[in-house]
């Protein structure tokens, strides 16, 4: 891989901290560092907090795609993140572990398992480093200290606090000002200003918390907006390219991270070049969110038939600055977009014959884990001018702040293009779909056919009774093509008669 800027149209992204689009250059041009907020694991990612991972990992495929190495950190908050982002209420961990009579490690194994296998579902890439909390409580204590010594904090009965007002510019990220008190409940006594928050939380007297540690400020555990300073400098250094999270960490999280990151580094850079925030995904009540309860799970997609792919084109579908809206028509017409993609892509691999550039695509992504610009070097060998220029069109919409709704018609518009041969045509898919993530060079028809919950099918059985009730037609028997339809219908199969997207058959969804 190249280490000069990549050729293609410059990346901009939108900085939060600038409320600009910046041009895009690593501080290391040989590796690009990337840090995401993320999941606080005391119950199931919903699907709002997995769009925040779609779009990190858009992110992290454009910045590969265009030419960059990566180091990506997502974190695993086990430890610190209250009810309330503003130092109020208890820890969701132990609240979650007395609920399910567990330890908060076993509730932290359970749901980190579980977030991680959503976002496999969700074709997301492994971050490079996966940084837990807990397993940083030392590194943690060290930047309190270092932070306490410059005289950024200061101690109360409940324990380490920091004082907003001894960094410059506090709460610049979010617009406000620290004697502003949107969204802050003034909750300790004693707090010199209202924006001020915990580094360490002594654990009460008349308790003893599951999670909690010794420290100069007494036994407790440490503040959620401490681990992200302390893990992301950790990895990837005081200064580093980008940091994600959805935009409510806009407003308290990471102001606070930058506070912490310029008492401890004595500056007044933020930690990261670039600040970026995914909108929220949002449902009739507003933002989803955990506290709601009745949130939907990716898992609850699959029970009712709908695969995660599906999910991840409707992320796409919108840009990440943008509110998504989630409802049963939005998802519905994801999954038709997704089918109809996959149809056209399945009858040009089977025209195509054989493909050994695949092979060997797969093979170096897969198993080699290549570059995704060697993998595009492979697939666009020996394309012709006019695919090369649909290629420059996806590169300027992915550059100009992931503009992934305006890339992805490029992906229909290479499909349908009779004058380009199927291996063209696949290829464009193939380079495309590094981007966005939609397995079209390896899922098939079947495998979007997800039998929803309670379902009792045997496909092969299906395909039978449907080659029989093909032969009946065909001998004008109606009556026994009918009584097969019917039969069919008792076990919960819908045939397609004239369906335009040639699904012959789907599971009802009642
Ligand atoms: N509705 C939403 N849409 C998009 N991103 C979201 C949404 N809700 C949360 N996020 C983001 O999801 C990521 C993971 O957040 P985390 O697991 O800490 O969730 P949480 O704060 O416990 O969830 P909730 O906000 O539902 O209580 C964060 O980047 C957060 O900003
Ligand atoms: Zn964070």
């Amino acid at each position: 891989m190249s280490h000069t800027a990549p050729a293609g149209q410059p990346l901009v992204l939108f900085n939060s901290v600038t409320r600009a689009t910046e041009t895009f250059a690593p501080i290391d041009p040989a590796m690009a560092k990337l840090y995401s907020c993320g999941p606080t694991v005391y119950n199931f990612a919903h699907l709002g907090n997995l769009r925040a991972y779609v779009f990190t990992d858009t992110l992290r495929r454009v910045i590969n795609w265009k030419g960059w190495n990566a180091t990506h950190v997502i974190n695993i908050t086990d430890v610190g993140h209250l009810t309330s982002d503003a130092d109020e209420g208890d820890d969701k961990m132990e609240i979650a572990a007395r609920a399910a009579a567990k330890t908060i490690w076993e509730v932290a194994a359970f749901y980190t398992d579980a977030f991680k296998n959503d976002i496999a579902r969700l074709g997301i890439l492994q971050p490079t480093i996966w940084s837990v909390a807990t397993d940083h409580i030392q590194d943690m204590i060290a930047f309190g200290r270092q932070i306490a010594d410059a005289g950024a904090t200061y101690e109360l009965d409940s324990g380490l606090y920091f004082d907003v007002t001894k960094v410059p510019d506090y709460g610049r990220l979010a617009g406000a000002r620290p004697d502003e008190t949107v969204g802050r409940i003034e909750t300790v006594e004693g707090k010199r200003n209202t924006a001020d928050f915990a580094i360490w939380r002594k654990s009460p007297d008349d308790s003893t918390r599951q999670m909690e540690w010794a420290s100069p400020w007494g036994v407790g555990a440490p503040g959620w907006h401490l681990e992200c300073s302390v893990m992301s400098m950790k990895y990837l250094g005081e200064q580093f390219d980008i940091h994600t999270g959805g935009i409510d960490h806009r407003e308290i999280h990471h102001c606070n991270e930058i506070a912490q990151n310029q008492a401890f580094t004595g500056t007044a850079k933020t930690g990261a070049n670039i600040w970026m925030h995914n909108n929220f995904l949002v449902d009739r009540g507003g933002k989803m969110s955990k506290s709601k309860g009745g949130f939907a799970t990716l898992q609850s997609l699959v029970d009712r038939g709908v695969h995660p792919l599906a999910y991840r084109l409707l992320c796409l579908s919108a840009h990440y600055r943008s509110e998504l809206e989630f409802s049963p028509d939005n998802l519905g017409a994801a999954l038709t977009r997704l089918k109809r993609l996959l149809i056209s892509v399945v009858q040009l691999r089977d025209k195509a014959g054989d493909l050994s550039w695949m092979r060997v695509v797969a093979d170096a992504g897969m198993t080699k884990g290549a570059s995704l610009v060697y993998q595009r070097s492979v697939l666009e060998q020996g394309l012709p001018a006019d695919a090369v220029a649909l290629i420059a069109r996806f590169d300027e919409a992915i550059s100009g702040d992931l503009m992934i709704p305006q890339a992805l018609p490029l992906i229909e518009e290479a499909v349908a293009k009779k004058a380009w041969s199927p291996d063209i045509r696949l290829r464009l898919v193939a380079t495309f779909d590094l981007v966005l993530g939609l397995g079209l060079l390896t899922l098939d028809r079947a495998d979007l056919r997800v039998r929803p919950v309670g379902v009792e099918i045997d496909e092969a059985d299906v395909e039978v009774q449907l080659a029989e009730r093909q032969a009946a037609r065909a001998e004008k028997d109606f009556a026994r093509s009918d009584a097969i339809r019917d039969a069919l219908a008792t076990q919960g199969i819908e045939l397609m008669d004239g369906d335009p997207l040639r699904w012959e058959w789907r599971v009802s969804l009642g």
